[in-house]
């Protein structure tokens, strides 16, 4: 007696053969492994229950009078796209073999059909379609963290960030993006791989200054197991996992000397070894860099080696700063403020006093500053407009701190988070630079912006 499918895992499925004792024995079989089940006698039919109503699975023969078993999984590949497909023939050869290959289905068998075998593959579709859900469940809570990619800027100098990414995003070419922290430069590499022939492969994004040095290696080209203490099982690193892609390697300044020298024989060899393999593996990859440093003065202090600067800079953008684009502070602020707010959409949202503070400040943290600013103004304001006394205690201290630093109170992180953002203006954004000033490390300081970022959240 065949066992009860656990309803957990029972589908829908469509079975298509022209064979009217194998249909009743699939009809009994599967109804009483706790599956639902329509059977069709031919591809026509087939097509046309999946184009009214949704199937977890097809079970479909190949050669039926009429429209070919592979024209079938075609049709129903472009009408329902996470669907499972078993193929079933009376000959198991290579060409139809081929066929189920193709179109990517997930088993092939040949008749007579023994049930046991079609109830394991079953069972497998099911694990197969729910990590297909799963997946499509994780990209589309990542788009909702991430946001919209859409690029906000009218002004010129913007205009020609937009021109650069149209020129250089559809060829192969490195890519270097330029300019200070926040300004969107990691939002122009992500414009960069979408323009191009890659986009439906991956990008993979590295911040090479968050990462401890003896993690860099292994991270962006992987290890065997056993390579190192604690390296317990094997890891495929980034320029793998980005194959066909994109990766982008952000603040590409920070990268130590040796691991230079290591990213510029993958970049003119296209090979990548795992640490403690001795098999070079070849990927192909483009390689988009972003960094805030003087690339140029860094290789004069022999802190950044010249040959990968020349390797990298193939074409370069460089992405102005937020007060050099004044006429796009409020562009941003309502984009910005939708995203986080979305019935802010259409509304005039701002007051003039609290647009014209936005216009007046430096922005040395761009427009992620403006991003956190915003968040933190749609917390504190219940109903549009918002005005300027909805904007951040350390923005406002920030803006007002000649008139008011001996008179407001402060907290001791008001005033660690003020010495952080005065360091981080008078070094232009340089994240190292204004950590060294203040005697932390560049992680200290990434830990302290994230918090208060988050904060602001
Ligand atoms: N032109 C823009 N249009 C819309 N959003 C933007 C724009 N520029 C930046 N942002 C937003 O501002 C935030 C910071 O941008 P991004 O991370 O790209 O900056 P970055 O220059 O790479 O920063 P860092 O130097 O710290 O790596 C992101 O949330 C991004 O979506």
């Amino acid at each position: 007696m065949s066992e009860k499918q656990p309803r957990s895992e029972s589908m829908h499925i469509l079975f298509a053969d022209d064979e009217p004792k194998l249909q009743e024995l699939m009809r009994q079989q599967l109804d009483r492994a706790g599956h639902s089940v329509v059977v069709c006698p031919n591809g026509e039919l087939a097509v046309e229950a999946l184009e009214h109503e949704p199937f977890d699975c097809l079970i479909v023969d190949l050669d039926m009078p009429g429209m070919h078993g592979s024209e079938v999984m075609k049709r129903a590949r472009a009408i329902q796209p996470e669907i499972q497909v078993i193929v079933l023939t009376g000959k198991p050869d290579l060409p139809s073999a081929m066929i189920a290959i193709e179109n990517q289905a997930f088993a092939f068998i040949d008749k007579p059909v023994r049930f046991k075998e079609v109830k394991a593959l079953l069972s497998g579709a099911y694990h197969q379609l729910d990590r297909w859900r799963k997946m499509a469940a994780m990209e589309h809570r990542l788009e909702q963290v991430e946001g919209s990619n859409e690029l906000i800027g009218q002004n010129g100098a913007f205009e020609q960030v937009r021109q650069a990414i149209s020129k250089v995003g559809p060829t192969s070419s490195t890519v270097m993006i330029r300019g200070e922290t926040g300004c969107g430069k990691e939002l122009v590499a992500k414009a960069v791989h979408e323009s191009s022939l890659r986009a439906d492969k991956p990008m993979v994004s590295i911040n090479c200054g968050a990462l401890p040095e003896n993690l860099i290696e292994s991270e962006l080209f992987g290890h065997v197991k056993g390579a190192f203490t604690g390296a317990d099982s094997a890891r495929v690193g980034l320029f793998e996992v980005a194959d066909g892609g994109t990766i982008f390697l952000d603040e590409i300044g920070e990268l130590p000397l040796a691991m230079q020298a290591k990213l510029l024989r993958v970049l003119e060899t296209g090979d990548i070894r795992r640490l403690g393999s001795n098999q070079s593996k070849r990927v192909d990859v483009r390689v988009v860099c972003a960094t805030h440093r003087d690339l140029e003065q860094m290789v004069h202090d022999e802190a950044f080696r010249e040959d990968l600067m020349f390797r990298i800079n193939t074409f370069e953008i460089h992405v102005p700063p937020l007060r050099d684009r004044t006429d796009d502070i409020m562009p941003l602020a309502q984009h910005l403020l939708v995203k986080v707010r979305p019935e802010a959409a259409g509304q005039a949202c701002f007051t003039e006093r609290a647009e014209a503070e936005l216009k007046a400040h430096r922005w040395p943290g761009n427009v992620r500053e403006l991003a956190n600013v915003v968040e933190h103004a749609s917390i504190l304001c219940d109903q549009f407009p918002i005005d300027a006394e909805h904007l951040p205690r350390h923005f406002s201290l920030r803006q007002l701190r000649s008139q008011v630093r001996d008179e407001a109170p402060m907290t001791l992180k008001e005033m660690e988070m003020q010495a952080i953002h005065r360091a981080l203006e008078r070094h232009s954004g340089d994240k190292k630079a204004a950590a060294e000033e203040l005697g932390v490390s560049s992680k200290t300081l990434y830990n302290k912006l994230n918090a208060e970022a988050s904060k602001a959240a």
